[in-house]
């Protein structure tokens, strides 16, 4: 038992903490009871903590090296106390984690908060608020720790009646680790019942590779006879988890549900997985797999420095979070842990990145995980179709990314892409689908990129497409027009922007259209020319199409320039990139188009409307709106 040393020291909770404790202290909860999974989940994070540190330093198990989580529950004071024999924490350390919010999924937590107290506290049922939780079910927190390796005397007590603020003191305490006493609500009392207890750790922390012990529990009959028995409780430990690393153990033996819990578990993620893939691997390399696919995309997928990757066990001893050589960084939102047979115990992040073996296990998840998501994007099942497209929904994009970072998997990668068209809102057509209904003779993929949906339709180059009955492919993403760049064909049939170069419909395009088109042309050089010169600073060139249909003009990027979308891209990103002038095509049937031959006194001003419309069409302001509006008036009024 311990000793206090010193007196206690008061002191105050970050703001957000004592923000989050309000919240805490005051609410109804749907789930009380998951206090106990983030307890016992902290409890096992500083068991990991102490294994992977008691690799280079074995004097810190103190000739201990049996861990285990503790729960023990005290009828008469009521209390409920976990206790682990893990890394433990110095008097520091309690101030520091105690006393703030470390946890970046907390923080995410706190984001969601509504103001809305019913909502929230809903809110913290499903997440858990890690540490803080200890207070949905206490009016008072004690800890009592003491870091593995530090003397006797530099124990530490922290209290706090999870109001604003706590104390501190130095005890001494012959344990190493942690214990979390929780002094019991009145209204919380049903967690003194072990048997509550014990269905609590089974439904959430079963997956615990440590071994989770009570007191067992034993019938004893009454000590006079026709008096009824009870259960009471013996001094002997019983482990109430199955204590082995849920990856370890066999697939069948593993519900949906210890799979969910477990992903949570290493997520903090509070919605449930879309897929997960567990498997041994045997060969050159040896390794287990869990990998998960999330439901949800985490606010930082696109920061440069969120978080990525698996963890890393070592014949499951923990070894890293977040080891970003096990994945390719476009699969960045997949979860898991893959445990080595093969890697040494001391492999630093350094070493990681040189590895064979990683290397080998990098491409065995790759392969895995593109497959698993095959398999629901091609399953004849209503749930798991509907498991695709919310996979797409929140991780589309990124896989995308994938296209242009993986080359081997190119292929593969394409296959699970899907896009709006011409012919579906909906963004659920396949490069393949869009194959299956090509019309006869047309031989290529054709796409358009805009910035959204609205634009990417009523795209004026579209035109021709809509007469034919030639489907077109939306795409909306910023980052299609990029991957698209390494993606020039899908299963032999080209892929072609209706944006970039010269329409090329090939054997579409009757002999009469041809000869149409070439006839104009030489018709209408004059026009052509003088066109050129009017719009010189604005226009590369002026020529005739037979896309446009309705529309006088469009604007198209040269075959070897960067599209609109893409110049506009990298100029958002702040990347310097060479000014390149766009291509002017003009319908020779159009009204507008006939009026600029005959209408000499307006020329100059139809030039530039038609220029300027023709950006509008494609969702962009003119360079000059007001000189563009002040042209319309005169022209309305003229
Ligand atoms: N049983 C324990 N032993 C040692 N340290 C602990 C223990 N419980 C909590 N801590 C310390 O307190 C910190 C705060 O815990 P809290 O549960 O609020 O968030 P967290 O565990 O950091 O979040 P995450 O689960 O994302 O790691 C932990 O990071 C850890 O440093």
């Amino acid at each position: 038992m311990s000793t206090t040393n010193t007196p206690s020291k008061t002191h105050s909770f970050q703001a957000e903490v004592s923000q989050l404790l309000h919240l805490v202290t005051h609410s109804l909860y749907s789930n009380p009871e998951i206090f106990l999974r983030e307890l016992v989940s902290n409890a096992s994070d500083a068991c990991d903590k102490l294994r992977f540190e008691g690799l280079n330093n074995a004097a810190l198990y103190e000739n201990d090296s049996d861990l285990a989580i503790r729960i023990t529950l005290d009828k008469t004071k009521k209390t409920l106390t976990i206790t682990d024999n893990g890394i433990g924490l110095t008097a520091q350390d309690a101030i520091d984690n105690l006393g703030t919010i470390a946890k970046s999924g907390t923080k995410d937590f706190m984001s969601k908060l509504s103001g809305d107290q019913k909502a929230d506290a809903q809110l913290i049922g499903q997440f858990g608020v890690g540490f803080y939780s200890g207070f949905i079910v206490a009016d008072k927190i004690t800890v009592e720790s003491r870091r593995a390796g530090a003397p006797i005397s530099e124990g530490v007590r922290w209290v706090s009646g999870g109001t604003g603020d706590f104390t501190v003191e130095t005890i001494e305490r012959a344990a190493r680790g942690t214990s979390v006493i929780l002094h019991l609500r009145d209204d919380a009392e049903q967690y003194l019942n072990a048997w509550q207890v014990k269905q609590i750790v089974n439904k959430y922390s079963d997956h615990i590779s440590l071994p989770i012990q009570m007191y067992k529990e034993a019938w004893q009959d009454a000590k006079e006879e026709n008096q009824p028995g009870e259960m009471v409780t013996t001094d002997e430990w019983e482990t109430i988890n199955s204590a082995s690393a849920l990856w370890t153990r066999p697939k069948k033996d593993i519900t949906d549900e210890q799979y969910t819990e477990f992903y949570k578990h290493i997520s903090h993620d509070f919605t449930a997985p879309l897929a997960w893939a567990h498997n041994r691997v045997e060969g050159s390399t040896e390794y287990t797999q869990l990998l998960f696919i999330p439901a949800q995309a985490p606010q930082d997928l696109y920061y440069r420095d969120s978080k990525t990757g698996l963890k890393l066990y070592v014949k499951r001893v923990f070894i890293m979070d977040d080891a970003e050589n096990l994945l390719p960084h476009y699969l960045r939102f997949v979860k898991g842990v893959i445990d080595s047979a093969d890697l040494p115990l001391n492999v630093s992040r350094e070493l990681l990145q040189e590895s064979r073996d990683v290397k080998t296990i990098r491409e065995g998840n790759t392969r895995r995980i593109l497959s698993t998501l095959e398999q629901l994007a091609n399953s004849e099942d209503a749930t798991e179709q509907e498991k695709f497209r919310t996979f797409y929904a929140q991780f589309g994009a990124v896989l995308k990314e994938g296209v242009a970072e993986d080359t081997g998997n190119r292929d593969k990668i394409a296959k699970l892409l899907r896009f709006a068209s011409t012919t579906s809102d909906e963004v659920s057509r396949s490069f393949a689908d869009y194959k299956a209904s090509m019309i006869d003779g047309q031989e290529a993929i054709y796409y358009i990129t805009a910035d959204g949906l609205a634009a990417a339709k009523h795209s004026p180059q579209l035109e021709v497409f809509r007469k034919k009955g030639i489907e077109v492919l939306l795409m909306t993403d910023r980052i299609d027009e990029w991957a698209l760049g390494y993606l020039t064909e899908f299963e032999g049939t080209p892929l072609q922007s209706v944006t970039k170069g010269a329409v090329d419909l090939g054997k579409l395009q009757d002999d009469d259209e041809k000869k149409a088109a070439e006839s104009a042309a030489e018709q209408l050089k004059p026009l052509l020319d003088k066109l050129e010169a009017t719009l010189k600073d604005k226009a590369k060139n002026v020529r005739i199409t037979t896309r446009l249909v309705d529309s006088p003009a469009c604007l198209v990027a040269d075959e070897h320039d960067l599209s609109p979308q893409l110049a506009k891209m990298f100029k958002q990103m702040g990347q310097a990139i060479p000014d390149s002038k766009p291509i002017l095509e003009i319908n020779p049937e159009h009204a507008l188009v006939k009026r600029l031959e005959t209408d000499a006194e307006h020329f100059d001003d139809l030039a530039h409307v038609i220029f300027d419309q023709a950006m509008l069409a494609d969702g962009d302001l003119p360079s000059d709106p007001v000189a563009y509006l002040k042209r319309v008036n005169a022209m309305l009024l003229g």
